[in-house]
């Protein structure tokens, strides 16, 4: 626990954008915070006979541009701010990448390495019960963030879809194929990360053949990440997980490293030396790749960071003030609402696709998801050279823009 409020984190970087773009005050007081915040609490019959409480929320930001869209998150460190937080980050992230949506955020204080996987499900579907009043393929549409997966988002759809009397496949994405799933889904928000990743290395003359990665975080960015990138030839050389980390300057094949962590339950046992998690930060690479949690990268730490790029898989890793070191230290930082919007975007085109009832292929897929990344990296980097500013306050510049004109459609 780093003490950093990510609620107010995410005001400042608001706050900063209005001022910059000289907006009515009026923005930034709509915007400041989210429309809706929703918290409910619901019972869970325990395996062993007990029923529990468990406390869940959803956050709607702000359906300017289009409906709610953000994932939910099964964490024991879950709470209102952290929900508000990361649903605000999500009307940025769309924004940015142009995708037809707000902002939503959700989640369940639950700590799933400590339940049944019947357990699981009856929290899966007793949320999702609690927050049907405001969810729905036309007002927030869920989707897979920290420990929930495809087989969460099932539960989810059909659960609801029970609740409905129809089945209503975009009420959530990150869905099963069989089950109105998109093509690439799984593994978008790690393809998203490592398409920006690439520009982000043409800007040293880099390539991803000759780039030295450490990545924290081993679930569906990272690992998925991990896979990707060395399957393009960079040298995976430091990995971490919840219980620490693994450096190995020979390079790390993910997939062997995948079977140790499946049949042992941690990274730290595979081949290498293991480290903490404050240690893979600080290790001498090309990319740092934050792929878990908030308030990685604090003052604290920063100056000790020694890669050239930071790309942030994750939400909200490092805080506002580190980030502007990172900048002064010449480190090129993806910021989060482009380096993790591959997720969201290929949620969009599976919500298309629910709604057409017409699916596309994977190289479809990957193609529109390519096109939007690059096009999103490019429009921030104009801006950031044009106006000096940092990457991050340049990719809030241009959401901000956007949403404030839809704003003042609405409002005058
Ligand atoms: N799944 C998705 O589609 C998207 C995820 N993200 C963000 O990516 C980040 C990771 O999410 P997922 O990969 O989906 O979650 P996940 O549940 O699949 O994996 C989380 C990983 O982080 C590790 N972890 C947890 N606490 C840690 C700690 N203190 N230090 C190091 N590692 C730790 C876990 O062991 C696990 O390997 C989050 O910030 C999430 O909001 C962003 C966009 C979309
Ligand atoms: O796929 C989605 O709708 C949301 C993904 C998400 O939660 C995120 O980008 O942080």
């Amino acid at each position: 626990m780093t003490g950093i409020n990510v609620f107010e984190e995410a005001q400042k970087q608001i706050r900063i954008a209005c001022e910059k773009l000289e907006v009515d005050r009026g923005y930034y007081e709509i915007l400041k915070q989210p429309e809706r915040v929703m918290e409910v609490s619901f019972p869970v019959r325990m395996d062993d006979g007990r029923v529990e409480v468990f406390t869940g929320y959803r956050s709607q930001h702000d359906d300017t541009l289009g409906p709610a869209k953000g994932g939910i998150r099964f964490h024991p460190l879950v709470t209102a701010d952290e929900v508000k937080a990361l649903s605000m980050w999500m009307t940025i992230k769309c924004a940015l990448v142009g995708v037809p949506f707000g902002g939503g955020k959700g989640g369940v204080n639950c700590n799933p390495k400590k339940l049944s996987y019947g357990e699981l499900e009856r929290i899966a579907r007793g949320y999702i019960r609690s927050i049907a009043p405001i969810v729905g393929s036309e007002k927030d549409i869920p989707a897979p963030d920290v420990y929930t997966n495809e087989k969460v988002m099932a539960w989810m759809v059909d659960e609801f879809s029970k609740l409905k009397g129809y089945t209503d496949y975009g009420v959530v994405t990150g869905k099963p194929l069989i089950l109105g799933g998109s093509a690439a889904r799984d593994e978008a928000t790690a393809m998203g990360c490592f398409i920006t990743t690439k520009e982000a290395l043409k800007k040293f003359n880099l390539s991803v053949n000759k780039a030295t990665v450490c990545i924290q975080g081993f679930g569906n960015a990272g690992f998925n990440l991990a896979k990707i990138l060395f399957d393009s030839g960079a040298k995976i050389i430091g990995v971490s997980d919840s219980r620490g980390g693994l450096f190995n300057p020979e390079g790390i094949n993910p997939k062997e490293l995948l079977e140790v962590k499946n049949s042992k339950g941690s990274v730290v046992y595979g081949s290498g030396k293991v480290i903490t998690n404050e240690e893979l930060l600080e290790l001498n690479c090309d990319v740092l790749i934050p792929a878990a949690l908030e308030n990685q990268i604090t003052e604290k730490n920063v100056h000790n960071i020694k890669a050239k790029i930071v790309s942030e898989a994750a939400n909200g890793p490092t805080t506002t003030a580190a980030s502007k070191i990172l900048y002064k230290k010449g480190i090129l930082v993806v910021p989060d609402i482009l380096a993790s919007a591959g997720g969201v975007t290929v949620s969009y085109f599976e919500w298309v696709q629910n709604k057409t009832g017409y699916y596309w292929d994977y190289d479809e897929v990957t193609q529109k998801l390519e096109k939007m990344m690059v096009n999103a990296f490019k429009d921030i980097f104009d801006m950031h050279q044009k106006n000096q500013v940092d990457i991050r306050e340049a990719a809030f510049l241009i959401a901000i823009k956007r949403i404030v004109e839809g704003l003042k459609y609405k409002l005058s």
